[in-house]
């Protein structure tokens, strides 16, 4: 699975190679409910990854944090608002038919008030940790999941080809810390 040390892939995200690379700055956040197992996907029901299961995300808007993102995008497209959420991962995807790589930061939401509802964007639904709905998901979900699942830190990237399924390479480890990617800015 991982073919890169945590430190290396760090140090991607800081180097300026990548620092200098278009990229853009996405979230995406899942509700957890651990005493029962589950997490609140959402089906994707426009644009970008329409008719995939995901967590709840988009992109960081320029006056916002990440996590101030992550939040906004739950309250918008579940209903739910997170009281408690916790940064897990940092993704990210690099497609052939483009040049601008997307920088996804991924979180758990371990609080939340509200009941999940149907939006314009999102339908969403429960499934078991353990259980997911991987077919129904993008392709490097099933990669990192487990990480996120037990509670572990990660950093991955994954190439895709146009037809956005295939990963024609990819590098994932668990790291100590995200600290990191604390400066996530877009570049263009
Ligand atoms: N490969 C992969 N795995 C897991 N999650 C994702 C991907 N690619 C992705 O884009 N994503 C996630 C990241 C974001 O949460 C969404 C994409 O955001 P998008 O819906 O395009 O952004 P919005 O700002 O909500 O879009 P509009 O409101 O402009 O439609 O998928």
């Amino acid at each position: 699975m991982a073919d890169i040390d945590a430190r290396s892939v760090a140090r991607f995200v800081e180097d300026t190679a990548h620092a200098a690379m278009p990229h853009r700055l996405y979230t995406l956040i899942f509700p957890m409910d651990r005493p029962n197992g589950k997490v609140l996907l959402g089906m994707k029901k426009r644009g970008f990854g329409q008719g995939k299961l995901n967590g709840f995300g988009g992109k960081v808007e320029p006056s916002e944090s990440v996590e101030q993102g992550a939040i906004r995008e739950l309250a918008e497209e579940s209903g739910l608002r997170a009281t408690r959420v916790e940064n897990c991962g940092l993704l990210l995807f690099y497609f052939e038919d483009n040049p601008v790589a997307m920088e996804v930061h991924v979180f758990m939401a371990h609080e939340y008030s509200g009941k999940p509802a149907e939006t314009e964007e999102m339908r969403p639904e429960w499934f078991d940790i353990d259980n997911m709905p991987f077919s129904q998901m993008w392709a490097d979900d099933k990669c990192w999941w487990p990480l996120a699942r037990n509670g572990r830190s990660f950093v991955g990237r994954f190439w895709f080809k146009a037809d956005q399924v295939t990963i024609t390479r990819q590098a994932l480890t668990p790291v100590d810390s995200l600290d990191f990617a604390r400066n996530a800015r877009n570049i263009s």
